[in-house]
């Protein structure tokens, strides 16, 4: 029985993203709610997965407006054991949850950073003065929201509907076309064939144009990178892990040869994957 880790508790955009798994890798199985296993953070849920008390991860990694999800791709450097098995693209629409009945009676809200950030022009106009507070989920305050009617939430219409809690306003995002990439981790290789890669290095000295070499391998070789990213090694500062997207499977023949001539190129080569994009 595949079992997945996921941020909770129940009803976060995470939660939904894992059920959008189980039902794509295994429509004939009926819905089956010990299967899912909600974390109160990211890492922790990784580390179920890389533990192996679960078989996989659903964690975000990408948000369109807000960038990388720092704690997925620090937590992926540092894994021993799990590759990308897939990604899951899902599209983003946040409501304020609360038991108020004006925005002029609402003193604090609550919200995953992501969650807050993708709502800071609509907060600024409409609740300037109200209290930010960030958490590790975008559910972790409806328990809150439920008791103290000043309190609200901005997560999904889902979650309200989990929590019987009322809906004030909807959407709330300033960007109608709010995404956000899962990743989908776990100890095995995918068993799909892929369609992209993601690596992550990092350098061996820090001297002028260490990076432009390993962006020539790819460049002389005509394979096209889809994102590119970089967060410090935390060894010391200036220094960078590269995280690098590639439109083309692992076993490419192509893009095998630029592997052997990246590792001539980077302190530490680390291959996170090769899957399909849903
Ligand atoms: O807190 C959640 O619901 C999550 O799954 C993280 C998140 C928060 C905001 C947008 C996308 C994902």
């Amino acid at each position: 029985m595949t079992t997945v880790a996921y941020l909770g508790p129940a009803g976060t955009y995470s939660e939904m993203a894992a059920l959008q798994y189980l039902q794509l890798s295994h429509p004939d199985l009926e819905h089956d709610p010990s299967r899912m296993c909600p974390y109160p953070t990211i890492p922790q849920a990784i580390n179920a997965a890389e533990q192996g008390h679960v078989d996989v991860a659903v964690v975000p990694v990408e948000n369109s407006i807000q960038g990388g999800v720092t704690m997925t791709l620090d937590s992926l450097w540092q894994s021993e054991s799990l590759q990308i098995q897939q990604a899951i693209v899902m599209p983003i629409a946040h409501a304020l949850i609360t038991r108020a009945q004006n925005l002029d009676d609402i003193k604090v809200v609550y919200s995953h950073p992501q969650g807050l950030a993708q709502c800071q022009q609509w907060l600024d106009h409409h609740l300037p003065t109200v209290q930010q507070i960030a958490s590790d989920s975008t559910t972790y305050g409806l328990h809150i929201v439920a008791k103290d009617v000043t309190v609200a939430a901005i997560a999904s219409q889902r979650a309200a509907e989990i929590y019987y809690l009322p809906i004030l306003q909807y959407p709330i995002n300033d960007q109608p076309d709010n995404c956000t990439r899962f990743l989908v981790l776990g100890r095995t290789s995918p068993t799909t064939r892929g369609t992209h890669s993601s690596l992550a290095f990092s350098l061996k000295r820090n001297m002028p144009g260490a990076l432009v070499k390993p962006l020539l391998v790819l460049a002389d070789r005509q394979i096209n990178m889809s994102r590119i990213e970089s967060r410090p090694t935390k060894r010391s500062l200036g220094e960078y892990i590269f995280f690098i997207d590639i439109e083309a499977p692992i076993d490419d023949p192509n893009f095998s040869e630029a592997l052997q001539e990246l590792q001539a190129v980077t302190e530490n080569l680390k291959i996170l994957g090769s899957y399909a994009i849903t």
